[in-house]
């Protein structure tokens, strides 16, 4: 860092970015069928239109009864009560066999567990532990009531919410339409897989990480390939991108004199160059080209993956209308010390052992493979320095790259 740098601080490039993406908004929507909703953003709350469960019904297999029967003389059984039956309704004086999941029959009003009765010799039914009043029944709306908001416009989509979709009978859902998302890697020295490689020449690692992670995140990618080092080129595949939504690049935002796309973004549009006070992913380009938003993350691998996932990450689901996108973790014992109190934040490739959070041992941004020994980015704060034990922050990578 030289001497005149100013750095931003992490929360206000955040806070920039979500209030561009809170005024571009995703708006077209779809209905989806549930096979095709994993990932999406619901774009209408979720309301049930029924109750849930839809009958009261037995949480045991045993015997269901009036409580007011039982005076401790042995009941006779008077039918038998499968889950899926419509039941008759309990004749007074008797018991009805009853499994889990079965509509408890009118009248009754208390199941009992068959491990807690004796079933006499000529059928009838003793009970011999006390009874309590709708003792094993599960009421009725007991999880919801019709009418009821199951979840709110703007909830990401797993599996547990598609279960719960599926428990009121819907079968679609209205989301949010697919963000449209271009990705762009810049480099004269880029190669794809597959491609032998001349002096000079790396594979392309950030195109590959960046798709997939986009798909997860349920977006429809562009794939726009590599892109030279060249200006005439970048405004060419810029201007070629006019059905994204947003154009995310990698590469070429530093300070270099191959940095091409800041310059195409002031010709065009606009450009915000941010030097961010994190470590890796210390340059940002945020800007326009004619009207259409692009980041510029940093090309090294580990700065894309940082800043992918605690900038464009959270200004992309921001746009989807997700309240909270910013990732939680959760604070960790050191297993490490930290000696010298930096000034931009780290975010160190790190696991977890034996309840103690551990850094890759090279934290070069250039390095991708600490990303993928690593389960998580441990944080430490700018002008803090630690010893073993001191408590920081620990972010999963899974809670990032869902
Ligand atoms: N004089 C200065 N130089 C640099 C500064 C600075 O402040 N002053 N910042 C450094 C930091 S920090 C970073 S991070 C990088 C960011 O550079 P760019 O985003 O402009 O990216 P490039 O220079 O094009 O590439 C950086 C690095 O990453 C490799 N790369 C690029 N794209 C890919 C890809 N798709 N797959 C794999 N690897 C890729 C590229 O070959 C370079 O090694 O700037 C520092 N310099
Ligand atoms: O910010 Mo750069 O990502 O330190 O290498
Ligand atoms: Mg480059």
């Amino acid at each position: 860092m030289n001497a005149g740098e100013t750095l931003m601080p992490l929360e206000v490039a955040q806070a920039r970015l979500l209030a561009l993406a809170e005024a571009a908004p995703i708006d077209g929507l779809e209905r989806v069928g549930l096979a095709a909703a994993d990932g999406r953003v619901l774009a209408e709350p979720m309301i049930a239109g029924l109750d849930l469960p839809p009958w009261p019904n037995s949480a045991m297999d045993g015997y269901a009864l009036r409580l007011g029967d039982w005076q401790g003389e042995p009941l006779p059984v008077s039918q038998r009560i499968l889950a899926g039956c419509a039941p008759q309704a309990l004749e007074p004086g008797t018991c009805a066999r009853i499994f889990t999941g079965a509509p408890l029959p009118a009248g009754a009003d208390s199941v009992e567990m068959q491990e807690n009765v004796v079933v006499e010799a000529d059928g009838r039914i003793t009970f011999s532990e006390p009874l309590r009043l709708a003792q094993n029944v599960r009421p009725q709306g007991q999880e919801n009531r019709k009418g009821e908001t199951l979840l709110p416009a703007g909830t990401r989509l797993g599996p547990v919410e598609l279960g719960l979709a599926a428990s009121i009978g819907m079968a679609e859902l209205t989301v949010r339409r697919k963000p449209r998302v271009a990705v762009l890697s810049t480099g004269d020295e880029l190669v794809e897989p597959g491609q032998p490689l001349a002096a000079g020449q790396i594979y392309n690692s950030n195109r590959r990480l960046l798709i997939a992670w986009l798909q997860r995140l349920g977006c429809e990618v562009i794939d726009a390939g590599i892109l030279a080092d060249d200006l005439a080129l970048t405004r060419a595949a810029l201007g070629a991108l006019h059905d994204a939504d947003l154009i995310l690049s990698t590469g070429g935002v530093s300070v270099g004199e191959a940095d091409f796309l800041g310059i195409a973004l002031r010709e065009e549009g606009e450009l915000a160059l941010w030097k961010l006070a994190i470590k890796p992913g210390k340059p940002l380009t945020f800007g326009e080209f004619r009207g259409r938003p692009v980041i510029g993350l940093p090309g090294n691998p580990a700065s894309t993956l940082v800043t992918f996932g605690l900038l464009a990450r959270p200004y992309l689901l921001r746009r989807l209308g997700v309240e909270r996108v910013e990732p939680l973790g959760f604070p960790v014992p050191a297993g490490f010390t930290w000696a010298k109190a930096g000034k931009r934040r780290e975010y160190l490739r790190a696991r977890l052992d034996k309840g103690r959070v551990v850094a890759y041992p090279n934290q070069s941004s250039g390095v991708l493979r600490s990303a993928a020994w690593a389960e998580g980015l441990a944080e430490v704060l700018e002008g803090t320095t630690l010893e073993e034990g001191d408590s920081l922050r620990f972010i999963p990578l899974s809670e990032l790259l869902g």
